[in-house]
């Protein structure tokens, strides 16, 4: 069997004090070392510091962060709820179990059996190739959310701390995520807009004839539907298929719009959904729709991209997104059907996956072979 012992590299603090020079594997192509990097003195603007506890609500605290995220792709944030004695006690459990002796750190080894890497625990990178340049460092990778995806074998035991520190930061950091994600979401809502539609269907005589409400996904933010108690009859659809959705009375059906789905650069859909009408029953509903004011460029957020995960939507002003949605409507063709959209939907994505019969949304998904045409 070939030597593969290449795969499990010693740790860099055993190497750290017993050699002169690092071992070769770990050293550089001389273009790419730190000493050939072409390192500016000066930043253009600093990187902002972002008062935590001034967002939501404050604008300017808000555009801040929004501006620190587009031009830098960073933010510092200050007031973000970890007291610094917290802080202190994380840096030392870990510098405490990293101090510890080979032996007592290899028991949460990121290796099984000693061979096969597993991303949780204590070791190197994966080495995939014998002649990959590894990094100078260690690491101890723990899973600390979803809390009951914990994998405590790994969790040192020592410092005895450990354990409840680590608890009580990662939860802090989730709620610091929040508040980032909330002020986003609030920094889109700046130039905000809502229309209610009350909706009323009519009893019709033959009802798998006709659509209460055509196949479509909503235009804006989020919608807030209020549907009625006693009489069903909305549909979403999901990879194909067509579903119920049970109304629950006095709850209110939230669903994201388009807008949402491209300024979240599809993480979140924008569900195509229609309703259907009954032979003996009127029904209502009311939605209410949050979207964005005309002026907004509505675009993926910059925070969101980087070069794993390009833009997956082009930049488009509502006015023109939204003068799109009124012709579909008016054409019918808000559809989700196939035989209605025609071209558009069925192009390749640049996110790739499966065609999406998402009629507005179509418009503005990425195709790196053609230029951005509407219907
Ligand atoms: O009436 C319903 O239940 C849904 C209405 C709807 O989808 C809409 O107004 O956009
Ligand atoms: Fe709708």
């Amino acid at each position: 069997m070939a030597d593969e012992s290449w795969r499990v590299p010693t740790p860099v603090q055993e190497l750290a004090g017993a050699a002169e020079e690092p071992p070769s594997r770990y050293v550089l192509r001389e273009q790419d070392r730190p000493g050939s990097l072409l390192v500016a003195d000066d930043m253009p603007e600093p990187i902002p510091v972002v008062d935590l506890s001034r967002l939501p609500d404050d604008a300017a605290e808000a555009a801040k962060l929004r501006s620190a995220l587009q031009s830098w792709g960073f933010v510092l944030v200050s007031n973000h709820g970890i007291e610094a004695s917290l802080m202190d006690e994380v840096m030392d459990a870990s510098r405490e179990f990293f101090h510890q002796p080979l032996e007592e750190k290899q028991k949460y080894s990121n290796l099984i059996d000693g061979k096969r890497f597993q991303i949780e625990g204590y070791g190197n990178d994966r080495v995939a190739r014998e002649d990959q340049i590894l990094n100078w460092n260690d690491r101890l990778h723990l899973k600390v959310e979803p809390e009951d995806g914990r994998n405590y074998a790994k969790w040192p035991k020592h410092p005895e701390s450990f354990r409840e520190v680590l608890h009580d930061y990662a939860s802090k950091t989730k709620i610091i995520r929040d508040g980032i994600l909330r002020a986003m979401a609030n920094s889109m809502r700046t130039t905000s807009s809502a229309i209610a539609r009350f909706n009323y269907y009519p009893p019709c005589p033959k009802p798998e004839l006709v659509n209460g409400g055509q196949p479509h996904s909503d235009g804006g933010v989020l919608t807030i539907l209020l549907a009625d108690r006693e009489v069903g009859g909305l549909l979403v659809q999901r990879d194909g298929i067509w579903y119920n959705v049970p109304s629950h009375p006095y709850t209110l059906l939230i669903n994201l719009g388009d807008v949402m789905e491209v300024m979240c650069n599809g993480a979140f859909k924008s569900p195509v959904h229609r309703v259907v009408t009954s032979a003996e029953k009127e029904r209502i509903s009311l939605a209410v729709f949050h979207g964005v004011g005309l002026e907004t460029a509505i675009e993926p957020a910059a925070g969101l991209l980087d070069e794993k995960r390009p833009a997956r939507y082009r930049k488009i002003g509502a006015l023109d997104f939204f003068a799109g949605l009124q012709e579909h409507i008016a054409r019918g063709t808000t559809s989700s059907s196939p035989t209605a959209l025609g071209t558009a939907a069925r192009r390749p994505f640049g996110g790739g996956g499966p065609p999406t019969f998402r009629s507005p949304i179509c418009q503005v998904k990425v195709d790196e072979t053609k230029p951005l045409v509407s219907q």
